[in-house]
């Protein structure tokens, strides 16, 4: 918090999808709303890959600035002299592509989950960050709220004694109505191998950060240790994971982490089972669904007695009450900006790489592959993921 002058970020956002829309909306709220008045946020262009057009109705869709400018193109975007930050908001095919074309243009990005494709591609982003002294950082919201924060500090401050292990689950039904499929078309990002589809990057990305923050984040960094991964997938018609399990051991620390995800059925219908638990000698934290965006833990002492606190996400009644919870991770971008950092020490580009790492392990052992067009490492500015002509 400060009294002075916020320090203002300005926004560049790449593509005009569901994601782009609600992160937007997240940025057009008052700081003041989240307590915070150190930093706030400017959205000046938009970039749609498909037409201007679409990406005036995006800007009118947000209701943004009238003079932001719309962009048929993302070349056009990343050139921008007026933007300091992209946000790419494109499906995990397009992540590695478009991250580079904006690295290569001089900008900072913020880059959505899952980072990319494979972890060599999270490598090369990384690289290519560091050697062009550019801020990059991956868009796991979920560690940016004040929920996971607590969390975090009361595993440190050894609340539930000595953590042994964590299971999370995000999962979501999603079967059709009718039928033994899925109620995604096979073209959509979920399923469509293209888009890099399937439960492990879109969902599987969640109960791992859960099992990362608890487990890997929190070791001190002289001994970091990267887990060994067990991991089994069934797949979908389109050749996607429809569902996946991945046990990440540690042994050197003596736990063990359990993530899991399936399109086939709840993490808990009625959401009295916890999401996430993270047990230690003295208790455990439990964490409420959905994995992405909790609103409330308990917290369980081995002797039986608990607590149970919410932490409900603040919205702007200036913006029709809005207020989604993707502040808190652009506020972070501001921060680091405004203080000459790189990266966020709450996500650092090691453990991002860490993570793709392990989910490209559990798919490899899922026996799931994707096209070269979305897993090489080498950049092409004209690749058709950048142009849009695919
Ligand atoms: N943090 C979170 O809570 C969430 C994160 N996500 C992540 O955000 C990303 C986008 O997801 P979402 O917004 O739901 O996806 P959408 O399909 O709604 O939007 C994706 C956008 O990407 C652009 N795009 C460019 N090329 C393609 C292509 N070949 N096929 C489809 N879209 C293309 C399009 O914008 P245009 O035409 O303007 O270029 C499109 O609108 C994913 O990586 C996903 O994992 C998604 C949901 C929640
Ligand atoms: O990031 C996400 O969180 C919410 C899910 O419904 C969505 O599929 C995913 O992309």
């Amino acid at each position: 918090m400060t009294s002075g002058n916020p320090y203002t970020l300005k926004w560049g956002i790449m593509a005009t999808g569901g994601i782009a829309e609600t992160f937007c909306k997240d940025l057009l709220c008052s700081p003041a709303v989240r307590g915070a008045d150190d930093v706030r946020h400017e959205i000046v262009a938009v970039a749609s890959s498909s037409s201007s057009k679409r990406a005036a109705e995006f800007l009118q869709k947000i209701n943004g600035a009238f003079d932001a400018k719309t962009y048929g193109s993302y070349s056009e975007l990343v050139v921008d002299p007026n933007v300091d930050i992209i946000y790419v908001a494109t499906p995990h095919s397009h992540h590695f592509q478009n991250t580079m074309l904006a690295l290569e243009a001089g900008k900072h990005v913020l880059c959505e989950k899952a980072f990319t494709v494979t972890a060599a591609q999270a490598r090369k982003l990384v690289e290519t960050a560091k050697a062009k002294k550019l801020f990059l950082m991956e868009a796991v919201w979920t560690r940016y709220f004040p929920l996971s924060i607590k969390v975090r500090e009361l595993i440190t401050s050894g609340e539930i004694g000595t953590v042994f292990r964590t299971i999370g689950d995000l999962s979501i039904n999603s079967n059709a109505e009718e039928g033994s499929g899925l109620s995604f078309a096979d073209s959509h990002r979920m399923v469509n191998p293209d888009l890099a589809g399937g439960a492990t990057l879109d969902l599987g990305v969640y109960p791992l950060t859960w099992v990362f923050q608890t487990l890997y984040h929190l070791q001190p960094e002289q001994d970091k240790e990267a887990p060994t991964v067990i991991a089994s997938s069934n797949k979908y018609t389109t050749g996607a994971d429809e569902n996946t399990a991945i046990i990440c051991s540690f042994p050197g620390h003596n736990s063990i982490g359990i993530a899991s995800t399936t399109m086939r059925a709840d993490t808990d219908p009625e959401n009295v089972v916890p999401a996430v638990r993270i047990q230690g000698s003295k208790g455990e934290i439990q964490v409420f669904a959905p994995a992405y965006r909790p609103t409330k833990y308990r917290v369980v002492k081995r002797n039986g007695e608990a607590q149970t606190f919410d932490v409900p996400q603040p919205a702007d009644p200036a913006r029709n009450n809005w207020g989604h919870g993707m502040f808190w991770e652009a506020d972070e971008c501001a921060r680091c900006l405004r203080d000459g950092k790189l990266e966020s020490a709450t996500l650092p580009w090691k453990e991002s790489i860490v993570i793709m790492e392990t989910m490209e392990e559990a798919l490899r052992q899922g026996g799931i592959t994707y096209p070269e067009l979305i897993t090489t490492d080498v950049y092409d500015p004209k690749s058709p993921l950048n142009t849009g002509n695919q």
